[in-house]
């Protein structure tokens, strides 16, 4: 469904990305994990148009999109949910849901808003309230239901769990989990390894802009390298 290959992107002089070969096929959840700094960021950015490649291709369902403008790609059913959740805080939360709509750009919305209140009902408790007096973990819900209104056919996740407690992280888990058993396709970044490799059927590992490691989830999760560099704890432990 998403085929990258050999992406290059530098900002400024910075090589972000050297070469970087990535595949996601339909239904499935595909983990980019890698510390800071490894270039995750870039990578979703140049999938939905936020940054621009200076070399290597991105095709989704066989159509190119690495000259294509955020708009378009959005118009087509590639959807990112970005990093630090970005909200409107002066709309309220329905508001702020009703924009993700504007996504659908005549595609069949498949994902109606009492779904995404079933999803995350505190977006229906807080639905006249200002978003930008949810709490975090609220509005990281929030993003995730605008995103889902505009019925993603390939959902960006970037670091849902950023600056989340423990608590609300297994609440928004929990939910991709619940997309992830409907068959949505995704893409997620995230740093907490252990959390993304257990929701996630394949994992690529990304260190200074190049994948080091792909592979299963369930396999990367069982190597004592991946456990003793990306998972925090040594193989013993
Ligand atoms: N707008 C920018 N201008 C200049 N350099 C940038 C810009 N955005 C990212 N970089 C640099 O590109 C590299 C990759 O950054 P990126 O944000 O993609 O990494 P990341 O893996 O997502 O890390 P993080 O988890 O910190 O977001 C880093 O060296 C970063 O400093």
């Amino acid at each position: 469904m998403l085929e990258i290959r050999d992406l290059q992107v530098h900002y400024n002089g910075i090589t972000a990305l050297r070469g970087v070969s990535l595949d996601v096929n339909q239904g499935e959840v595909v983990a980019l994990i890698g510390p800071n700094g490894a270039g995750k960021s870039t990578l979703v950015n140049a999938v939905s148009g936020i940054v621009s490649p200076s070399a290597g291709t991105i095709a989704f369902e066989g159509k190119p999109l690495h000259s294509s403008r955020a708009w378009t790609i959005s118009g087509m059913g590639v959807l990112q949910v970005p990093e630090g959740r970005q909200v409107f805080p002066q709309l309220t939360v329905t508001e702020n849901l009703q924009l993700g709509a504007t996504a659908l750009r005549g595609r069949k919305a498949g994902i109606p808003l009492d779904e995404v209140h079933a999803l995350f009902p505190i977006l229906r408790e807080r639905a006249e309230q200002l978003a930008g007096s949810l709490s975090g973990g609220q509005q990281q819900m929030l993003a995730i239901g605008r995103a889902l209104m505009g019925s993603p056919r390939l959902l960006l996740l970037d670091e849902p769990s950023l600056g989340l407690a423990p608590v609300i992280i297994a609440q928004v888990f929990a939910a991709l989990r619940t997309l992830k058993e409907r068959g949505m396709t995704i893409l997620l970044i995230e740093q907490n390894a252990t959390l993304a490799l257990d929701l996630s059927d394949r994992a690529y590992i990304l260190e200074q802009g190049r994948v080091v490691m792909s592979g299963a989830s369930k396999a990367l999760a069982a190597d004592a390298d991946v456990v003793s560099h990306y998972l925090g704890v040594t193989p013993e432990g």
